[in-house]
Parts: structure tokens; sequence; C-alpha cells
């Protein structure tokens, strides 16, 4: 049997956890010829199916990898070919004077799509990667990839682990830099399926960056990190210089170890890296498992919230950030990336390496999060106060952002409320107002 180049994967993304091989099973030896006969046909039929099911194609690859009858939901997709390259060339090509060609990993991702937009309305070529996988809704991905394709963004279907992928379209493409925004993300899911986060936060993340530190011209990289690093940290407003070797999450702790890892591909390759720290993003087209979402559901639904207090009736709080001021940072982290030093794997000189919060500078209590909801979707909430549970979640976040201020103006303008009526605007009209199904 051939072993292929997503063999090594060592976790599934999305919701899919591992799980033995049907294919293999174990035989007992019976000594007579019928029992043998037998045997060796069941050996023969499971060898072909195991042929079946993972023999490698050149042009084509799934979203998962070696041990997969566990992923069948995620969508078999293929590469590759001539009109594939058309596309993917296309959506790369840069339209203006001095403009960028950025590859968008997690572009049909909430952030991404919104990033992926942005760029290409200013003129630059974008080309997006997304596996699509099943973590929530994938219509709500899909949907978002539409609204791309109207913007002329192409996005290739495909895992950040899938090295010869990415190869592929370093070699069509000579990206000037990349916003990687790929990710599982959710601080309670982690205790789910952690392997999802080891799969997608940090093996992932290494192979773009071996894609990225061989490729020539080497990109510059602009990708996610969270506020979660911040882990059980007391002191606010959280600020880049402040510890952050205390994570509550494994979440937390696999964007804490795709910051260390991002040092060394700096160091020895002369990458260009800017981590970005996302502080609880929210928006239109934004992410079902996050609490401001599915509350807006249960609340048009009739069904209870659970809000969570900390010890002694203690207030949980975010700082949450609007989309387009996430947005904003992005674009500004982009225009003042450097360029990486290295070319071909090779270092020449040292690169930049940056690290920055982006969030609202204004944290604001859970509850009065759902007092807003009532107000925009005028129905009262049927609250549940609980104990906040021990699975990731932190007391409070608070963005000191004055390093991103200083070095590309960045300045958050959209309080909560606003924010708020911007997404519950845009919740009933693509889903209505409870009645049409969501998952
Ligand atoms: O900044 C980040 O880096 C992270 O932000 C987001 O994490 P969080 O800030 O935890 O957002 P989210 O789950 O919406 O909970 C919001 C609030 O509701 C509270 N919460 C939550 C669930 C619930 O049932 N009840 C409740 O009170 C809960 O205690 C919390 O106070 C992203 O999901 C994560 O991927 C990462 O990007």
């Amino acid at each position: 049997m051939s072993s292929s180049h997503m063999d090594n994967i060592p976790s599934t993304p999305g919701k899919f956890k591992m799980e033995k091989s049907p294919y293999i099973h174990r035989f007992r030896l019976h000594y007579s010829s019928l029992a043998k006969l037998t045997f060796w046909s069941f050996v023969f039929m499971g060898l072909i199916l195991v042929f079946f099911f993972k023999s490698p194609s050149s042009k084509s690859t799934s979203s998962s990898s070696s041990s997969d009858l566990s992923r069948r939901s995620l969508k078999t997709t293929s590469w590759g070919g001539p009109v594939w390259e058309k596309r993917v060339k296309s959506s790369a090509r840069i339209r203006t004077r001095n403009g960028f060609s950025v590859l968008v990993t997690g572009a049909a991702g909430f952030v991404g799509t919104h990033v992926s937009v942005a760029l290409k309305r200013r003129g630059d070529g974008v080309l997006g990667l997304d596996n699509f996988n099943d973590y929530y809704d994938p219509n709500l991905k899909r949907s978002r990839q539409s609204l791309l394709e109207r913007s002329g963004i192409f996005i290739v279907e495909g895992d950040i682990n899938d090295v010869a992928l990415l190869n592929k379209l370093f070699d069509l493409n000579p990206f000037t830099h990349v916003v990687h925004l790929a990710a599982q993300a959710g601080v309670r899911y982690a205790m789910e399926n952690p392997s999802s986060y080891v799969h997608s936060n940090i093996a992932g993340f290494v192979n773009l960056l071996e894609t990225c530190k061989n490729s020539n011209p080497q990109p510059a990289i602009i990708w996610a990190s969270s506020s979660s690093v911040y882990g059980l940290n007391t002191k606010v407003p959280f600020s880049e210089k402040d510890r952050t070797d205390q994570p509550a999450s494994l979440y937390a702790a696999t964007k804490k170890a795709g910051e260390e890892i991002a040092h060394t591909y700096n160091h020895i390759y002369g990458l260009s890296l800017t981590g970005l720290r996302f502080f609880t993003v929210y928006g239109p087209w934004g992410r079902p498992d996050m609490a401001y979402f599915f509350f807006t559901k249960d609340i048009l639904r009739g069904k209870s919230i659970p809000i969570f207090e900390a010890a002694n009736h203690g207030t949980v709080a975010r700082d949450f950030t609007y989309i387009d001021d996430i947005v904003k940072g992005c674009l500004g982290a982009l225009d003042t990336a450097e360029k990486s030093t290295g070319s071909g794997g090779k270092k020449r000189g040292p690169a930049q390496l940056r690290v920055f919060n982006l969030g609202n500078t204004s944290p604001v209590p859970v509850s009065d999060l759902v007092s807003i909801l009532e107000r925009l979707l005028k129905v009262k909430a049927k609250r549940v106060v609980m104990k906040l549970p021990r699975n990731g979640d932190v007391q409070f976040t608070h963005a000191n952002i004055s390093f991103a201020r200083r070095e590309f103006g960045y300045k958050p303008t959209t309080d909560l409320q606003t924010g708020l009526k911007k997404f519950v605007r845009w919740y009933l009209s693509y889903y209505g107002s409870g009645k049409k199904s969501e998952q």
C-alpha cells in the first residue's frame, strides 16, 4: 500500500475524532482449508478496500488525512488541472500598481471572508484557501464563499496540512503576503476534540511556514493569534509585554505555541512574521459557536441562555471587537509588514517579528451583551446564570492597543451596541426571525 503526503497528519480537523480503521480485523487462523480460504478472501478484499480509500492521486486530495473514514462528512476535494490553475492565478493577480498578492488561509471563515473582500476591494490579488470543515455549519461557509466569488475571489478547497497543495500554490504564484487565519477556533471545544487544535493550529501552521520559508520570494506572514494567550493574568489592560505562560485552554496553548514557532521561523529563516491577538471578534457573517451568535438564535427561539458568572457573583466580561475594526487592524499590519529576508530556505539577514493586540479597549459584561441583544431583538431572554465552567474560559479580557496604534494607527471605532445592531440586522436577513433553521 502506498503512502501519501497526507499520511503523517497527526490528527483530525473539525468535529471528527479518530476512529480505528474498520478494515483492520484480526482473524484467528483455523486449520481447515475452508477457513483458510475464507481468511485469505477477507484479506484480499480488505487490501482492495484499503487501496481504494487510501490511494493518493496527484491531482486530488481530501481535506483530511490518513485514517479517514472518521471524516466522512468532510467533502473530498480535488485540485489541479489547467482550469483550476487559471482560476488560482487570476484570483491572485494584482490589479493595481504597488498592490500585493495575498494568500488568505481560512478564507471561508468569519475574519477570512471580511479580510479577503477588503483586500480585493483595494486592488490586491487574493487567493483563498479553506478546508470547509464542519466544526460549525458548512452552509454558512459556502454562503461566504459565494460572497467572495462575486468579488472575484477563488477559494481553493484544501487543508493547510497538505504540503503538495501548498507547494503547488506557491509554484503557481509568487505571493507577497500570507494572511493566515485558518485555525481550529473556540476555547471550550478544545476539551471535546483536542487533536483538532494540534492538527490545525500547530501542525498546519508549521506546514505553512515550511512552504513559506522554502519559497522564493518568501512572503511576509500575518497570522491570527488570540487574546486567550493572556490566560489567567489579572493585570489589566493586557499588554503585549505581559507574561503569556498560563493559558487556560488548549486553544490558548496552541496559539501561544504558534507565537513561539513564529519566533523560530523568523530566527532561522528570516521570515517576516506578525501575530495578531484578536479579542472576541463579532459581527455580520460571524461564527455560530460564539456566545453573541447563539444567544441571538436562542433568544429568538425562546430557549434559555446560560450566562456565566465568576466566583462570588463576579462579572465575566469581554473586550468584544467589531469585525470592521479587526479588518482595519489586519490591513494595517499587512501594510507595515517588512519583507522576509530569506529565500529558498536560507536566511539573508534579520527579519521583522511582531505581535499586536487587536481589541476594543472597552470590556463589556456578558450580561450587558444580553441586555443589548434583548433590546435589538425586542425579545426578553430567558437567562440562566451559571458558574463559569472550568473548561477554558477566563473571567475577563481587556486590550491595551497602544502598540498597534503607534505602528499603524489602529483605532477601533465601533462600540458593542452599534456593532451588535449591524450583526442583528445581518442575522435577521440571513436566517429570518428564527423560523428558518440553522445548525
Ligand atoms: O479572543 C479570543 O481570542 C477568543 O475569542 C472568542 O472566545 P470567547 O471570548 O470565549 O468568546 P465566546 O465563546 O463567544 O464567549 C464570550 C463570552 O460569553 C461567555 N459565555 C459563553 C458561552 C455561554 O454559554 N455563556 C457565556 O456566558 C464566555 O464566558 C465569554 O465571557 C473566540 O470564540 C475564540 O475562538 C477566540 O478567538
